[in-house]
């Protein structure tokens, strides 16, 4: 909708082709954004072909399913279409961040990230909301900005495309700790705690991998981790949320939202360990959602640690 305000015509590829019809029929996207009008520029599709001239393409598929969208598009892009991955997650199969994944299938293509706090149904109501759009080089990220600004949706430019994709990755498993802390009644206190040793894990993490401390303090690290670690809006949270109140993992899971968090919380540990991180909180979350722990077990667990130096901590990888 937000592309569709700043282009003549802008392609809504969907994966299920009944998707596709319900939508041109009916002019709403009534399974995800019910009572939201899309605009008559906006065209409903299930062939991919109708995007081949794309003059950019924003990947907002699951990130699971990065890989087999870019290959599909391999088919029929040319090298210069730009592509912005909205996906928040890590490749589980593989470990690699999503723009690794874009160059290893789509190696000449440019590729960018769009993330940060920022519900789908708060910017379609026309909320007002602030990401932060990465690219190789802060002009393409600008120029790729202005393909979605509107006067209630505000893009900062970055060429630190893994500092965002990785504040993406991490808050949506620090979510579901969130969510589990408040559903189990832990109280705002523990809520604040988890958000503030979260951050301290997801920076840890980040500066590993080469992200910049900026960027993790900001709208697509911080800004998003604070969003979704508070409100029931977030399918990660929600998910949390019910895990904490006793539901077990394959109910909670079956209600079948796309809750990144369960698909990332393993490659991210293993990510994390191989860099001799500790990540107390997403192990814990990792344990949880492999049942390898309980959920009162881990959280006796993470609050038995030894006591730390905040400050020498802070500048270690120890958690
Ligand atoms: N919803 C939000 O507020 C929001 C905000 C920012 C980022 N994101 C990110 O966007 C990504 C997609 O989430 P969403 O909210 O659109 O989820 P969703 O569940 O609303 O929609 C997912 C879509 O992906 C399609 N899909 C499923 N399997 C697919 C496959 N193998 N190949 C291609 N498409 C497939 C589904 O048909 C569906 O249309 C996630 O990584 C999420 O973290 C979502
Ligand atoms: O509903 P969630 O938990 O996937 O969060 C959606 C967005 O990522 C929030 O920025």
């Amino acid at each position: 909708n937000l592309a569709a305000r700043n282009a003549a015509k802008v392609h809504l590829w969907a994966h299920d082709p009944n998707h596709a019809i319900e939508m041109t029929a009916t002019g709403v996207n009534a399974r995800r954004l019910p009572g939201v009008p899309l605009p008559a520029n906006l065209v409903p599709t299930a062939a991919l072909a109708d995007i081949a001239n794309a003059e950019a393409i924003f990947l907002a598929v699951p990130a699971q399913a990065v890989r087999q969208t870019c290959l599909a598009l391999a088919e029929i892009i040319g090298n210069d279409v730009p592509l912005v991955i909205c996906a928040k997650g890590i490749e589980r199969t593989s470990g690699l961040f999503l723009s690794e994944v874009i160059a290893e299938v789509l190696p000449e293509n440019p590729g960018a990230v769009l993330s940060g706090p920022s519900f789908a149904e708060d910017v379609a109501k026309g909320l007002p909301t602030a990401v932060t759009l990465a690219a190789r080089s802060e002009d393409e990220a600008a120029e790729l900005a202005r393909t979605l600004a509107t006067p209630w949706f505000r893009l900062y430019h970055s060429r630190d495309i893994r500092g965002v994709e990785i504040g993406g990755a991490a808050k949506n498993v620090l979510a579901i700790a969130s969510g589990i802390a408040a559903g189990r009644g832990l109280g705002a206190s523990a809520g604040a705690a988890l958000i503030a040793r979260g951050f301290a894990e997801l920076s840890r993490f980040g500066r590993a991998y080469g992200a910049d401390v900026a960027t993790l303090a900001g709208l697509s690290g911080l800004g998003d981790l604070v969003l979704t670690c508070t409100s029931g809006q977030s399918r990660n949270f929600s998910f949390g949320f019910a895990l904490g109140r006793g539901k077990d993992i394959a109910a909670a899971r079956a209600e079948g939202h796309t809750t990144e968090g369960v698909f990332t919380a393993g490659v991210l540990v293993d990510l994390a360990h191989r860099k001799g991180i500790d990540m107390p909180i997403s192990e814990a979350v990792d344990a949880v959602l492999a049942e390898r722990i309980s959920i009162d077990a881990a959280i006796e667990a993470l609050l038995a640690r030894p006591l730390k130096s905040e400050l020498t901590q802070a500048l270690s990888n120890e958690g």
